[in-house]
C-alpha cells in the first residue's frame, strides 16, 4: 500500500468519528443557505474565518494603514470618453498639470516624483474645464486618493468661506484617512480648511470650511435637515471607495438623496477597487455622462512558485510536519493560513513553545492592532506570522518566500478557493522571486482540494515527505 492510500484509509476511519474536523466539513455540505449560520458550526463551537463577518471596510483601513507605498501596475490604463472625438491627455510628470505652486510643493513634499499609472490619465481629466466627471476604478493602493485630494484643492477657491468640495467615505475611521491626505498635500495650501462630517462632531452655524470629508449619513444631514452646507454652492463631489460603501445598509440611498440636491454642473467623481455590477449601477446613477478608467490588477501567476504537499493524520501530525520542516531548512520568514481561529491559536502556541518568534493575526483584534502586528512582521520582528484567510486577505507582504497551507482554503459552500490558493501563494511578474509553498493535507477530502487546486491550475503539487530531511532539504535549492 503506498503512503498516499495508507493517510487515506486512516482519514477514512477518522472521518467516521464525531469529533474530527471533516465531519464539520461534511455537514457544512449539505446545510440548506437558509440556516447556516446556526448549524455550520464545528461540533467545538469554534469559527471558521468564512464565518467571521468579512468586513471590507476594515480590510481597506488596514491596507491603508500598512502601506507606505504606491502599488506599481504595468498594465494598460482602459479608458472610456464620454466625447471619443475629444483628445485624451496623459501626463507624465506634475509640472504638466500647471498646478497652483502651493500643491506641486505639497505633491513634491509628499515624496511623489511622477504621476502613477492611474493618476497619468485620471488627473488631466479631473482638472480639465470645464470639469469632466469620471469614474475611475483600480486596486487599492494606485494613487486614487492622492488623485481625487489634489483635484478638490485644484478646484476650491480659498477666499470663498464655503464648502465647495464634499467627499464621502463608507466609514469615519476611512474618512480620517483621507482628510490626512488633503492635510499633507495641502501643507503649502493653508488657507484650505477642512471639516469632518462624522458622527460625533457637532457644528454650530454654516460650514466655512472649503472641503467636507464624511460618511453618508451625517453628510447627508449636514446638507438636509442641519441645513450646515449649502448643496448648490458644491463644486466637487467625490465618492470613494464605492464598492465598500454600498455594501453598508442605508448608504446607496443617503449618496443619491445628496447627489440630487448637487447642481447640474458639479463634478462627481466616484472611485472603486473593484468592479461587480452592482457598484456599476450605483456608479451609473450617481455619475452623468462618465469619462471611465479602468486599470486591471496586476496578474498574479504560480510560475515561479514550487509547490508541496504533505500527508498528515490529524492537527498534531500536521504540527510535526512542519517542525521537521523547520529542522531541516531555513525558513527566513513564513505565513501560515488556518481555517478557524483556533487552530491558528493553537498553532501559534506550539510554535511558540518550539522556541519560534510568531505572530498571530487573528480576527477579535481591532484593525489596528493588526495593522501593528503586520507592520512588525513585515520589519522582521517576527518570523512566523499566523492566520486565518479573512485576516490576511488583501495583505501583500512581499518578502515572504514561503507560505504554508496549515489548512488547504475553501470557500464558504467548502468548495476548493483557487482564487485565495492564487492570492496567498502567487506572484506578480514583477516580484517574481522564487517562493516556495507547503500546503498540508489531512483527510480524503482535503486531498480533494488539493487535486482540484492542482487540476485548476494546471501545475503540479509534489509529494513531500517529511520524515526524510535529505529530501526536505532539497526542496530549499
Ligand atoms: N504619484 C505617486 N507617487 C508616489 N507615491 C504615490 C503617488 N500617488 C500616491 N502615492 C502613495 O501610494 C500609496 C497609495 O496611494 P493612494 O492611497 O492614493 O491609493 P488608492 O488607490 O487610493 O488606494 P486606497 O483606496 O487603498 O487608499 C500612498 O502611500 C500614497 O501616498
Amino acid at each position: 500500500m503506498d503512503s498516499d492510500s495508507w493517510a487515506l484509509s486512516v482519514d477514512q476511519q477518522e472521518a467516521t468519528t464525531k469529533t474530527s474536523e471533516v465531519l464539520w466539513i461534511r455537514e457544512r455540505r449539505v446545510i440548506p443557505k437558509t440556516d447556516a449560520k446556526e448549524t455550520a458550526k464545528p461540533p467545538d463551537g469554534d469559527k471558521s474565518d468564512e464565518e467571521e463577518k468579512e468586513d471590507r471596510a476594515a480590510q481597506s483601513l488596514l491596507n491603508k494603514l500598512i502601506r507606505n507605498r504606491i502599488v506599481n501596475n504595468t498594465n494598460q490604463v482602459e479608458v472610456l470618453q464620454r466625447d471619443p472625438n475629444s483628445p485624451l491627455y496623459s501626463v507624465k510628470t506634475f509640472e504638466e498639470l500647471r498646478l497652483k505652486p502651493q500643491l506641486l510643493q505639497g505633491v513634491y513634499g509628499m515624496g511623489f516624483n511622477r504621476p502613477s499609472k492611474i493618476q497619468e490619465t485620471a488627473l488631466p481629466m479631473m482638472l480639465a474645464e470645464p470639469p469632466q466627471n469620471l469614474i475611475a476604478q483600480s486596486q487599492s493602493g494606485t494613487g486614487k486618493t492622492a488623485a481625487f485630494v489634489l483635484a478638490m484643492l485644484s478646484h476650491v477657491h480659498p477666499a470663498n468661506k464655503w464648502t465647495q468640495c464634499l467627499c464621502i467615505s463608507p466609514t469615519y475611521e476611512l474618512a480620517l484617512q483621507i482628510g490626512k491626505v488633503v492635510e499633507q498635500m495641502g501643507k503649502f495650501y493653508p488657507e484650505v480648511k477642512l471639516a469632518y462630517a462624522i458622527r460625533g462632531n457637532r457644528i454650530e452655524g454654516a460650514i466655512q470650511e472649503q472641503i467636507v470629508i464624511g460618511t453618508p449619513g451625517t453628510m447627508s444631514d449636514w446638507l438636509t435637515k442641519k441645513k450646515l452646507i449649502d448643496p448648490k454652492k458644491i463644486r466637487v463631489f467625490v465618492l470613494d471607495e464605492a464598492d465598500v460603501l454600498i455594501g453598508i445598509q442605508g448608504h446607496q440611498d443617503q449618496c443619491i438623496r445628496i447627489q440630487r440636491k448637487l447642481p447640474k454642473d458639479c463634478q462627481m467623481l466616484l472611485f472603486s477597487a473593484t468592479f461587480e455590477d452592482t457598484v456599476w449601477q450605483f456608479a451609473e446613477r450617481l455619475v452623468p455622462d462618465p469619462n471611465i478608467i479602468r486599470l486591471k490588477r496586476e496578474e498574479e501567476t504560480l510560475d515561479t512558485i514550487k509547490q508541496y504537499y504533505v500527508l498528515s493524520r490529524n492537527t498534531n501530525d500536521k504540527f510535526n510536519a512542519l517542525c521537521n520542516i523547520y529542522g531541516a531548512i531555513t525558513i527566513a520568514q513564513a505565513m501560515i493560513f488556518c481555517h478557524t481561529r483556533k487552530t491558528a491559536a493553537k498553532l501559534s502556541k506550539m510554535m511558540a513553545e518550539e522556541g519560534h518568534q510568531v505572530a498571530l493575526l487573528s480576527g477579535e483584534l481591532t484593525v489596528e492592532q493588526r495593522a501593528d502586528i503586520i507592520q512588525r512582521f513585515r520589519d522582521g520582528k517576527e518570523k512566523v506570522l499566523i492566520t486565518t484567510n479573512v485576516c490576511a486577505r488583501g495583505i501583500d507582504v512581499e518578502q515572504v518566500s514561503v507560505v504554508i497551507n496549515f489548512d488547504l482554503p475553501l470557500d464558504k459552500d467548502s468548495n476548493p478557493d483557487n482564487e485565495t490558493y492564487l492570492h496567498r501563494i502567487g506572484r506578480t511578474g514583477r516580484f517574481g522571486k522564487r517562493g516556495l509553498a507547503i500546503n498540508m493535507v489531512d483527510s480524503e477530502q482535503s486531498m480533494a482540494v488539493l487535486r482540484a487546486i492542482e487540476e485548476h491550475f494546471n501545475k503540479k503539487i509534489v509529494k513531500l515527505d517529511t520524515e526524510d530531511p535529505d529530501e526536505i532539504e532539497k526542496i530549499a535549492h
